[in-house]
């Protein structure tokens, strides 16, 4: 419109589009003030004549009529006012020409062309204002106002989003067009993810951890049958331990109504417990699962107890076959001690082309019971009932040799054929699956530091999992960055040291433990088994200690002397790698010495776990570098560990053994030296 207006004052519309916008305007204001003189003129002239008529005095009349105008324009509104002076340039034949200029421009130029001269005007016609009525902030408001107006419709949906309120009636055109605002696009500040533990991690039953304090007499436990009573009693076993307390009662109330079903009818909660070392996690096992089982007729593998070396199954298996004396039960181990062949015919009787199992209780370690699954014919997992995982946070470790998924398969398998309706893996509990009960799979679990990540326990598949805990994760704080520190229950028995020292002083300090300060019987980690063996003989050549080692390098039966001689008291220390940090429960042991400081927390709470056990106290020592102090006793304190205190060992303590130290050294090298020649011979 005010691009027409330009061209109709100006009279030539290709010279007006060259031209720039300032010099249009300027010619319109010089072409308006002419025509304003020539209309003034002529009023002039007329009033002359009209004066000569009336007798009014000359210009009276127009400056009244002027300042009522003038009135008026205040109290109208600024658009009204805006419309009007458009519509007073001839408002009608402007739209027409203007449609015609921007139909030969591109839209986006279009625009511009129409906005930037109309502005300029306004700019004009403003300064021109200002210099006569000094009107200027009216004018400026109104531009401003103008502008505001323009963005919010540019704005549109982003307005939309700002104001709910506005919203449906926004959607409502989006609705009637058939598209769906989905959002919009600006950056959003991005919230913290918090770690949300699944309830029944979050919330474990909880077991106390301080053991003399929470005795309870046996008798005092619902639902423990005459023969276990007895049997306990017999073993010495006058009180249960917290850990006892609590899980024996949740493992026996999945048996209540028998083997197949659960109660209430439903398939028991899988169990999982996390307790101290020493706290008496075995027999919370192996009473009910020994009670649950004593009613059964026929003899079929119905408890499977898994654990990661052969000499903890040796262990727990000892613990069965007491508790299972005087019944008809039968417990097998599977550890790999005797030949397939020999653990095949203690497992299973063939009488033609029938098996017979003479297992109730299968106590194995992974590896070898995978062997058996799939070179044992006849071996069958399709009645067990129990599949107890001790270490369990170890087992999971061990998840990628995948003897669980191969123990699941045995346990769901049909490939005896012996029924059309074989055990099948449960699935949602239905009307049908309530008719045809079939004896459930119930896992459980234990071990002093079981894992709290989600994810890992996920891979065990577990059914409405209820945890037992004496140990609690820590709160998440704002600093914890992708997962909270795991906090452990260390007995309550345990003190812990740390003897700062350097390396080639730790023989030393071992021999003045033992020789002077008396220390027996001492338990004692190294991080190696050349380590320990070096150590071992080192210890043998200087004299006066009655030592052994224990590690993998050695033969079962060496193994077993080792610790049989520890138990008696005949072996003063023990020098053991890691393969006695987990699960050995070594009657008596006072004093472990970390030789070696472990590298991980939870080594350390089952290496100084071989002490203070079952209510008792026990003393720790760890061996720490200069530079392993300040890392070792972070982590500790991050566990949740009560407290380590220093010891330090002076040096003129050490000093009197020094010179025979220095020996040995030389006779150690020669000794390792032969050993060494011997082992290239074989
Ligand atoms: N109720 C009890 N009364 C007396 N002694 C008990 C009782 N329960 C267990 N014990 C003894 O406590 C010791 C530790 O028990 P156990 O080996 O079961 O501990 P644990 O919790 O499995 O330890 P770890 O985590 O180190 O394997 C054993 O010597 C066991 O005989």
């Amino acid at each position: 419109m005010s691009l027409f207006l330009i061209n109709r004052y100006l009279g030539d519309e290709d010279d007006n589009i060259q031209s720039t916008s300032e010099s249009r305007s300027k010619a319109l204001l010089t072409k308006l003030q002419e025509q304003a003189r020539v209309r003034q003129q002529l009023q002039a002239s007329a009033k002359q004549e009209e004066l000569e008529t009336t007798g009014d005095p000359p210009g009276t009349r127009p400056k009244r009529h002027r300042d009522e105008e003038a009135a008026t324009n205040e109290r109208e509104p600024k658009k009204k006012r805006k419309r009007k002076a458009d519509q007073s340039l001839g408002d009608e034949s402007l739209s027409v020409e203007t449609t015609k200029v921007e139909d030969s421009l591109p839209s986006k130029k279009k625009k511009k062309k129409k906005e930037k001269p109309e502005e300029k005007i306004k700019e004009s016609l403003v300064k021109k204002k200002q210099k006569q009525k000094a009107s200027t902030p009216e004018t400026t408001e109104e531009l401003v106002d103008e502008e505001e107006e323009e963005k919010d419709d540019e704005d549109g949906i982003k307005g939309t989003e700002e104001h709910p309120e506005q919203l449906s009636s926004s959607d409502q055109k989006m609705s009637d067009s058939g598209f769906t605002i989905l959002g919009g696009f600006e950056s959003k500040p991005v919230q913290k993810v918090q770690m949300v533990l699944p309830q029944w991690l979050a919330k474990p039953d909880m077991v106390q951890r301080d053991i003399s304090q929470n005795l309870v007499p046996i008798s005092e436990v619902q639902g423990i049958c005459p023969h276990l009573l007895k049997k306990l009693d017999s073993n010495g076993i006058q009180h249960f331990f917290p850990v006892q307390t609590e899980v024996i009662p949740a493992v026996l109330e999945g048996v209540s109504n028998g083997l197949l079903v659960g109660r209430g009818g439903y398939r028991p909660r899988d169990i999982c417990v996390s307790a101290p070392t020493g706290s008496g996690k075995t027999l919370a096992f192996v009473v009910p699962v020994v009670q649950a089982l004593l009613k059964r007729v026929l003899c079929e593998v119905r408890v499977l107890v898994v654990l990661p070396t052969k000499e903890l199954a040796q262990q727990v298996g000892k613990v069965f076959h007491s508790y299972v004396e005087g019944t008809s039960l039968k417990v097998v181990m599977l550890i790999g001690q005797k030949s397939l062949a020999a653990e095949q015919a203690s497992l299973l009787e063939q009488s033609g082309s029938r098996y017979r199992s003479l297992a109730d209780i299968v106590v194995a370690t992974p590896g070898r019971l995978v062997d058996h699954i799939n070179m044992t014919s006849g071996f069958s997992l399709q009645h067990l009932r129990f599949l107890v995982i001790d270490e369990a946070d170890r087992m999971i470790d061990s998840m990628h040799q995948s003897w669980l998924s191969q123990v699941t398969k045995a346990v769901y398998s049909r490939s005896d054929g012996s029924s059309v309706f074989g055990r099948k893996e449960p699935g949602p509990i239905t009307a049908l699956s309530m008719l045809q009960p079939q004896t459930p799979l119930q896992k459980l679990l234990f071990s002093a530091t079981l894992t709290q990540n989600p994810e890992k326990l996920q891979q065990l598949g577990l059914y409405r999992p209820r945890l037992f805990s004496s140990a609690h994760r820590g709160p998440a704080s704002d600093n914890d960055s992708a997962q909270p520190e795991e906090k452990f229950i260390f007995p309550p028995g345990l003190t812990e040291f740390y003897v700062p020292c350097t390396l080639s002083k730790k023989p030393l300090l071992i021999l003045h433990f033992i020789l002077h300060l008396k220390f027996s019987p001492v338990l004692c980690f190294t991080n190696s088994r050349e380590a320990a063996h070096r150590l071992c003989v080192l210890v043998q050549l200087f004299g006066g200690v009655q030592v052994a080692e224990f590690s993998s390098q050695l033969s079962p039966s060496e193994r077993k002397r080792a610790l049989k001689g520890f138990e008696q008291g005949k072996i003063q220390l023990l020098i053991s790698t890691d393969a006695a940090a987990r699960g050995i429960d070594l009657v008596g042991v006072k004093y472990v010495i970390n030789y070696d400081a472990p590298q991980f927390i939870r080594t350390y709470v089952h290496r100084v776990g071989r002490t203070a056990r079952a209510g008792k106290a026990g003393l720790a020592f760890t061996f720490l570098l200069g530079i392993q102090e300040k890392r070792f006793l972070q982590m500790l304190s991050d566990a949740g560990s009560p407290g380590i205190q220093k010891q330090i060992i002076k040096p003129e303590n050490l000093k009197a053994m020094e010179s025979q130290y220095e020996r040995t050294l030389l006779e150690l090298k020669k000794v390792i030296k032969d050993e060494r020649a011997k082992k290239k011979q074989i």
